[in-house]
This record gives structure tokens, C-alpha cells and sequence, in this order.
């Protein structure tokens, strides 16, 4: 067995995903207030007095596309000093994103940290729930697949690329996973597909790729269900340690002093 040291990591990231923020600091998704299960997640993240080098945060910022929830999540996460790279899930504004955060890091689509590449890809489709890459964005994709800056390459988008074993919401995925999935699998390179969305723990290898899915820090998901369902599970976070030579090191954690109640028969929102 392999013994991971600290000067053995290339970065280490805090995943954030799907924060559903609303413009009201009262906004609740189906029984839970967004903004105090976030702050909740990020409490119990400071418990585990873990450093990390970059706060990811995968898409669903907001529910509801509004500037103000932007902002929320702003002044959530002020306190933490690590630099942060967003991506738009279904429920942002991506052009909203862009203006206000046009001069701020934050968006950029592509850095590298020692011999890992990560690559941020937009997969909103405004107005659908579902998600897709343009052939702009797959041109993209490809082309820095070609000229690697880096030895290994991670891969955020906010849609899942795979089957999570939920009908329902492998119906609302990346509508064209087909072909993100034979593009990469011509890469060796790729080593880590990161997606939001979920709202559920995922962990699967196929050939080279590693595809991680997270808790949302609100409301989760039933695994396994083929129709909408809610689990009961607190809301969570996950860490990645991309290690220099290119394994992946991760767990999730929850928020387990969270006190809340979620609407049990909620059929969906
Ligand atoms: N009952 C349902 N059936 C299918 N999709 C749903 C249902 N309820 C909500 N949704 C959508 O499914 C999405 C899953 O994750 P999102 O948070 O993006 O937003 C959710 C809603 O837009």
C-alpha cells in the first residue's frame, strides 16, 4: 500500500456543490434554508482544521438566478482564503455569472497545479434542466486534450457524464455524455471527472477515469431511486488530494450537527 505525504500532493481541493442560495437569506428548498445548511457545511469543514489549496465549487450556486444569492455565497465563503473556481449548473445564470464576475478569476476555464490540468466546462443549457456541451465547448475540450499543459487532467462540469443507478435523474444529465465519453476515453491523461448535480456521494473508475460526485450542502438525493425522492442524509462536502503522481485521494464529509427536518413528501421542485 501506498503512503500518500503531504509533500506528495499536487493540490488539494474542497468540492462545494449545489448550494441552491436564494436572493431572500430565508430561501428554503423543499424545508431546508439554503444559506444555513451552507454555512453549516463550511463550519463543519473548518472542524476538520484541514488546509486546502482551492475551493471548487461545481454549480447551483443559486436557486433562483439572482444577483443577490451570488453575493450570498460571496460573503458565505469570505472567510475562507483560498482562491475559488466556479461552473454554472441549470439552476445559475451563466450570463449573469460572466457580467458580474467578469474580472474575477472565479470563472477562469483552465489552470494547473504541478502536474495536474484542470479543465472547467460549461454544460448549462439556459432555460433546461438538463445539461450539454456544445461543440464550441467540446472544440475547447479537445483541443487542450491535444496540447496538455500538464501531466494529468481533471475534468469539472456540473451535469454527470455516467449513470447514477436514478432514472429520473440520469434523464436530466449530460444530454450528450456519449460523446464527452468516447472523447476523453481516447486520453489517458484524463484521470478525474468531477461533476455536481448529484446531490449524492458517487464514486466509480472507468478505464483511466475516476467520476466523483458530491453531496449538495442542502437537500440530498435517494440513491438508487428510479423515481424523485429525498434522503435524509445531512448535507456534505467533499475533499480531493490530486496527487503528483496522478492518484486521487478523497472522502466526504457531513454536516452531522445540522439540525433540519426536509419536507418527506416533497416530489420534486
Ligand atoms: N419530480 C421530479 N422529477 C424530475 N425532475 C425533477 C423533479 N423535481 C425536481 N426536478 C428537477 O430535477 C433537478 C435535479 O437537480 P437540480 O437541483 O438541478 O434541480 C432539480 C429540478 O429542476
Amino acid at each position: 500500500m501506498s503512503v500518500n505525504t503531504a509533500s506528495q500532493v499536487a493540490l488539494r481541493i474542497l468540492q462545494v456543490t449545489d448550494s441552491h442560495l436564494y436572493a431572500s437569506q430565508q430561501g428554503q428548498l423543499l424545508g431546508v434554508n439554503t444559506q444555513d445548511s451552507l454555512k453549516a457545511v463550511l463550519v463543519a469543514f473548518s472542524q476538520l482544521q484541514q488546509e486546502v489549496d482551492l475551493m471548487l465549487v461545481t454549480g447551483d450556486i443559486s436557486q433562483d438566478g439572482s444577483p443577490e444569492s451570488y453575493q450570498r455565497f460571496v460573503d458565505c465563503t469570505a472567510s475562507f482564503k483560498m482562491p475559488q473556481r466556479w461552473i454554472a449548473g441549470n439552476h445559475d445564470e451563466y450570463l449573469l455569472m460572466q457580467q458580474l464576475y467578469k474580472n474575477n478569476p472565479c470563472l477562469n476555464k483552465a489552470f494547473v497545479a504541478h502536474d495536474w490540468q484542470v479543465l472547467m466546462l460549461n454544460s448549462n443549457v439556459p432555460g433546461k434542466v438538463y445539461g450539454e456541451l456544445t461543440d464550441e465547448e467540446l472544440s475547447y475540450l479537445k483541443q487542450q486534450l491535444d496540447n496538455p499543459t500538464a501531466k494529468y487532467t481533471m475534468i469539472c462540469l456540473h451535469h454527470h457524464t455516467l449513470s447514477v443507478g436514478c432514472v429520473w435523474l440520469d434523464n436530466i444529465g449530460l444530454r450528450n455524455a456519449d460523446k464527452f465519453n468516447q472523447l476523453i476515453d481516447q486520453y489517458d491523461q484524463v484521470k478525474l471527472v468531477l461533476c455536481g448535480h448529484i446531490h449524492q456521494e458517487f464514486d466509480r473508475q472507468d478505464y483511466h477515469a475516476r467520476y466523483l460526485g458530491s453531496p449538495s450542502t442542502c437537500v440530498q438525493f435517494a440513491r438508487q431511486s428510479s423515481e424523485f425522492k429525498l434522503d435524509n442524509l445531512a448535507p456534505g462536502f467533499r475533499l480531493i488530494n490530486l496527487m503528483k503522481n496522478g492518484d486521487i485521494v478523497t472522502s466526504v464529509h457531513r454536516a452531522e450537527q445540522f439540525n433540519f427536518q426536509i419536507d418527506e413528501n416533497a416530489s420534486g421542485y
